[in-house]
């Protein structure tokens, strides 16, 4: 499977083109309205996520719920573009027009792509760079990765996430009984945080940073559970599932490092803190005592809850500026902002549940190619037998 996004932040909408998806399998508008609407919410936001309403529009691959087996288009409009229409150029402006409305971004954000990416592609107008660079472009790849989950949560794998520090405030791993009341709890927090003892100061932590000007990160963590074992590959470096989801999280816009399982942790420890015991028994066939290497050995599943962390730096555009230099004057200037996110880990949350579903749900796709869904059901429900009994 693969998609493609297409679409600037402030321009008409964004798109998204899947492709590989199997035949027959069901899917609606809501699952997909649901994911975005998730990925709207969170303390910390700026004023633009009060002007979207983010709604997906099916325009090809899908009918009457379900997927056709040909590319699934989705289109998401963007709210704010009716105040944008002329910056963004969409009514074909002269030149004399366009220069009329001097709305040229010549001021480089420290932190942000507009620099590198004015000189990459010869911009002179930044603009021409943040529009896409913008993490407004998540909105499909949530659009994309509900689609993922929906495949996944078909086949008895779910995915949730939740949010374990925001600017130095520190949750506790969460104490959960099953999945659904992980996705549940955090779904009723502001910060997406399960451990509800630190709610408040991560909130408190949000608006002290807004006050001052300035912005805060932090790190979310991704559970999956349900994933049959051996997906991924030891054979080729460039199939290893666990390569594939730190890539995916490091896709994700301000996201700067990721761990799995223990992560960075394991190298304070000797093996024998950090291998996980092999058993077995007839229910459940083999399975790990532990957890530690979060669900992957070798590039492959274990078959145990997938568990992968990522760190998301603060926010770029700030209100209390750094310095930085005008590309056409050359002088040093404090960026002046308009509007910004202050916080956006609890939103970023929802992202990397995104990715994480997209890639392993490729990953079965790939590993068990049908081009129906109930025969790629089939596939799996006698694959998992089959491991029951190996
Ligand atoms: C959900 C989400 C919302 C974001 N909101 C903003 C924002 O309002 N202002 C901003 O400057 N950066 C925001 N970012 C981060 C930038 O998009 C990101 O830092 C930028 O694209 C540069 O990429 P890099 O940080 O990965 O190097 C956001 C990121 C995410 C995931
Ligand atoms: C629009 C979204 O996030 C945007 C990501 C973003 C950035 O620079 O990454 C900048 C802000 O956009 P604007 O400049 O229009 O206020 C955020 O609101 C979104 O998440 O849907």
């Amino acid at each position: 499977m693969r998609y493609l996004t297409a679409g600037e932040s402030h321009g008409p909408q964004l798109t998204t083109i899947i492709e590989g998806l199997p035949a027959g399998m069901p899917i609606t508008n809501e699952d997909i309205n649901e994911e975005l609407g998730r990925r709207q919410k969170g303390h910390g936001r700026g004023r633009r996520m009060q002007i979207e309403k983010d709604q997906a529009f099916i325009s090809a691959g899908i009918r009457h719920g379900y997927t056709l087996g040909s590319p699934v288009a989705l289109v998401v409009e963007n709210d704010d573009w009716k105040h944008w229409t002329k910056i963004m150029g969409s009514e074909g402006l002269s030149e004399k027009k366009a220069e009329e409305i001097k709305r040229k971004i010549t001021r480089p954000r420290p932190g942000h792509a507009d620099l590198n990416g004015g000189i990459k592609y010869g911009h002179r107008d930044l603009r021409n760079v943040l529009e896409r660079s913008s993490a407004r472009e998540t909105t499909v790849r949530v659009a994309a990765g509900a689609v993922a989950k929906k495949l996944l949560s078909l086949l008895g794998i779910e995915v949730a996430s939740h949010v374990l520090e925001i600017g130095g405030v520190k949750a506790e791993p969460p104490a959960y009984e099953t999945i659904q009341q992980l996705q549940q709890v955090t779904e009723e927090s502001s910060v997406r945080c399960f451990d509800k003892n630190v709610e408040q100061q991560m909130k408190d932590a949000i608006d002290e940073a807004k006050q001052k000007g300035d912005s805060i990160g932090g790190i979310v963590e991704v559970i999956v559970e349900g994933m049959p074992v051996g997906v991924g590959s030891y054979v080729h470096y460039d199939r290893k599932l666990d390569a594939k989801l730190a890539a995916a999280i490091m896709s994700i816009n301000a996201f700067k490092g990721v761990e799995i399982g223990l992560g960075f942790e394991a190298a304070h420890r000797f093996g024998s803190e950090v291998h996980d015991e092999i058993a077995w028994d007839e229910e459940k066939g083999y399975y790990r005592k532990t957890n530690r290497l979060g669900g992957f050995e070798g590039g492959m599943t274990t078959g145990m809850p997938i568990v992968v962390r990522g760190v998301m730096k603060p926010i770029p555009t700030l209100y209390k500026p750094l310095k930085s230099v005008d590309i056409d004057t050359k002088e040093v200037f404090e960026a002046s902002v308009e509007r910004s996110d202050s916080c956006a880990v609890p939103a970023a949350a929802v992202v990397a549940e995104a990715v994480v579903a997209w890639e392993l749900a490729a990953a079965i796709v790939d590993q068990f190619p049908s081009d129906r869904y109930e025969q790629l059901a089939e596939y799996i429900r006698s694959y998992r037998e089959d491991v029951k009994g190996f």
